[in-house]
């Protein structure tokens, strides 16, 4: 089964980047060409009826995914990214990681008001990072109710945290106990 083919292709890191982290590193989907397939596959298959008009992924992990989902849906994609990153007219949003803050920027003409937006990223942790981002493409007049992932950790109560902020997400693997 496919969702299981993506579990096993993920590599467990130990004490990433600090002593307590059990990073999930989604870099060993994308090197096995079915594994990566099928993440795109199934993200499609789940979100197709929706017809979103963009895409937006986080960097960078949400690039690898969301854009080449945003190519088989037919839609533009829009990359949200760290400071500084972007060369035209920004707005910026801060937000808490699993271990540390960090800012996000999104172009301000890269959503149109009432644009039907899916967020895409490689893992959902405490939901801070979609947070951001949703808080982001709202504040440009965009419609986001959806996210969906790689992998998600449940016990870090991110999928909670979206839901109370009015987002629906999908992952496609749980890797609980982290
Ligand atoms: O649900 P959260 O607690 O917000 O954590 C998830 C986010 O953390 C990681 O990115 P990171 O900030 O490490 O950035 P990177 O992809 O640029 O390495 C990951 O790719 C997600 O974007
Ligand atoms: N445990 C984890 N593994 C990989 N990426 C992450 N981003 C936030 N937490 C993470």
């Amino acid at each position: 089964m496919s969702k299981e083919l993506i579990k096993d292709a993920v590599t467990t890191i130990v004490d990433y980047p600090k002593p307590g982290i059990l990073f999930r590193d989604v870099t060993s989907v994308l090197q096995q060409h079915d594994a990566f397939q099928a993440c795109i596959d199934l993200l499609k298959e789940h979100h197709v009826e929706h017809q979103f008009d963009k895409i937006v992924g986080t960097e960078a992990r949400g690039f690898l995914f969301g854009a080449p989902l945003a190519l088989e849906l037919g839609v533009g994609f829009v990359p949200v990214r760290k400071p500084k990153k972007l060369p035209r007219e920004v707005i910026s949003e801060s937000y808490e990681l699993e271990y540390g803050t960090d800012e996000l920027e999104i172009h301000k003409d890269a959503i149109n008001p009432g644009d039907k937006v899916l967020m895409i990223d490689d893992l959902l942790a405490t939901g801070g990072t979609m947070i951001a981002t949703a808080n982001l493409i709202r504040r440009l007049g965009g419609i986001v109710e959806y996210a969906g992932f790689i992998i998600s950790l449940p016990d870090i109560g991110g999928e909670k945290r979206l839901l109370e902020a009015g987002i629906t997400s999908y992952c496609i693997c749980e890797f609980e106990g982290d």
